[in-house]
């Protein structure tokens, strides 16, 4: 026990010294700390405005509220927007609001924790649940359990799991943090459960499930250990095998790495990149496939606070979806189509290798999405050579007889190959997703053929890993279109990245990139 206070203490006392330098204030009197429950929706006046809460380690606390707003995604925007418009604005609004109380505003290295916390705990999201469940009473109080409860404790236990961070400081905090922005009883569950869970880490022991039995059992197990839904470890299993389906899964639970493109268009060169980055202290390696790229493994905080986005002098763009532009070879002069444009970053990319000639058509159906391809390109200063339509391309491509040198159809996906990214993605597909998006595809693959001229060129590109999506929708068109064939990559890309039949593919665990594809079709007639 005595151990707990003083870890207590000590984590209290960095606190106060790491905001020492701004002016605190205290909360005068304790707020009341119920918040909605998706039972009962209670919730505290939300104009009413705390003081800050020097108890409760800051970055836990915003961690809890943003995981519950992405768990509960439009129901927990909608509780907010009753309590009036515009009021999910700013995050310290939303912990206030939801917590009772205000934290002190965060740091960098409490933002670094928070971007580790959330992304870690929605990734190993199933694996959590299953050790939460495995240490309550019952399975009835896990699926009764209120939804901050169960942050709190997805937070403690995959800081103690996963983190190995000392684990009665974590045990300490996170009771702490229930406590105050829950109830004493909320309180009580988390020391109980966290304790449990300690005991068992301790003697390593910790209630897993074995890789035993017929396919779907293991599946089963595998999904748990690995934390992935059931039926994207089956289809893995079924296409790579289970060695590589573990090893993509372990890429997929990995702490994502980033790469920057130079933007040309600003006269902005690599050279200038790596400068402003040694500058800013950002550890960076060029990129060995990319002329205008630099990969950065940390430090993207600093290169947001630095500007250097906002300025537009560069953008974050994966190697992958750069080498997709490489395939479509943009040269200045040519009229490109980019069926499915938004957000821009293939867009903008084609339009700055045109050097100031040719035009990139960027069609999309969501107008706002397509907004920011518009915002982007000025910024860029390649809106000259952008010309942005707000189209449905089926419609468009029936209503309007234009054809064009070069045709980008970068198509809606699973974005499997993307899920180191985006640690939400994998709970928000279902096996259904696929079928539905294969249909689309075709669809989409008709649509744009329309546009190519005679002599002309279709990519065809998915940030999904699926043979199903990719080498098997490319099947299916040439089926349909004996008027394209393959072009071969090998020109394009390097050679470590083309298969044998002919097309781009970026494999996650071989080329530690995001996953990627496209195809090279020419139009005959
Ligand atoms: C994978 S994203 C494109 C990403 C983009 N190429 C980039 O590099 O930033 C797919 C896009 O297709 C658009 N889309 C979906 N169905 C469409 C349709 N029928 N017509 C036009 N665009 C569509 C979506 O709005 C979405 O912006």
């Amino acid at each position: 026990m005595a151990q707990v206070l003083s870890f207590g203490l000590r984590i209290r006392c960095s606190d106060a010294r790491r905001t020492s330098s701004k002016p605190l204030k205290v909360a005068k009197t304790r707020p009341n700390t119920a918040i909605p429950t998706r039972s009962t929706g209670t919730r505290r006046n939300a104009n009413r405005t705390y003081g800050v809460n020097l108890e409760i380690s800051p970055h836990r606390a915003v961690s809890a509220v943003r995981l519950m707003r992405i768990e509960l995604g439009g129901a927990f925007a909608d509780l907010l927007n009753e309590r009036g418009k515009g009021s999910g604005d700013n995050e310290m609004g939303y912990v206030e609001r939801t917590l009772g109380f205000r934290t002190r505003d965060l740091d960098d290295r409490d933002l670094r924790l928070v971007t580790d916390i959330v992304g870690g705990s929605i990734r190993w999201r199933r694996y959590l649940d299953h050790l939460i469940v495995s240490l309550c009473h019952d399975s009835k109080t896990f699926r009764s359990m209120e939804p901050l409860l169960l942050q709190i404790l997805r937070i403690g236990f995959y800081e103690i799991v996963n983190l190995d961070m000392p684990p009665y400081a974590v045990v300490d905090e996170n009771v702490r943090l229930a406590k105050v922005a829950l109830r004493p009883g909320a309180g009580n569950m988390v020391n109980a459960i966290l304790r449990k869970l300690v005991l068992l880490k301790e003697k390593n022991s910790l209630p897993l499930p074995k890789l035993e039995g017929d396919d779907r059992a293991q599946a089963r197990a595998l999904a748990t250990l690995y934390s992935h839904p059931v039926w994207m470890v089956r289809r893995w299993t079924k296409y790579l095998g289970q060695e590589e389906a573990i090893k993509l899964m372990m890429w997929n639970n990995s702490e994502p790495s980033f790469s920057l493109r130079a933007n040309s268009g600003k006269g902005f060169t690599r050279a200038d990149l790596v400068m402003r980055l040694k500058m800013l202290k950002v550890p960076h390696e060029l990129s060995p496939h990319l002329d205008n790229f630099v990969r950065i493994r940390t430090g993207m905080q600093i290169v947001i606070q630095a500007q250097l986005l906002k300025e537009g002098l560069c953008s974050v763009q994966d190697e992958s979806a750069g080498l997709v532009v490489s395939v479509v070879d943009p040269q200045p002069g040519e009229s490109i189509i980019d069926c499915c444009a938004a957000p821009g970053g293939k867009t903008i990319f084609m339009a700055s290798c045109l050097s100031g000639q040719g035009m990139v058509h960027a069609i999309d159906i969501n107008k706002g999405r397509l907004r920011i391809v518009k915002e982007t390109a000025k910024l860029l200063l390649v809106d000259d050579v952008i010309t942005t339509v707000h189209a449905d391309l089926c419609t468009f491509a029936k209503n309007n007889p234009v054809k064009s040198d070069k045709v980008l159809l970068d198509a809606p996906c699973s974005g499997l190959g993307v899920l180191s990214k985006r640690a939400d993605l994998r709970w928000n597909r279902s096996l259904e997703d696929m079928e539905q998006l294969k249909n689309l595809q075709d669809e989409l693959l008709d649509a744009a053929a329309i546009l190519v001229k005679p002599g002309g060129v279709l990519v065809y590109s998915t940030c999904s890993i699926d043979p199903e999506e990719n080498e098997e929708r490319v099947a299916a068109f040439l089926q349909r279109h004996p008027e394209f064939s393959i072009d071969p990559v090998g020109r394009y890309v390097p050679s470590d990245f083309v298969t044998e039949g002919g097309f781009y593919f970026s494999n996650p665990v071989k080329h530690a990139l995001d996953g990627a594809f496209a195809a090279r079709l020419v139009r005959s007639s």
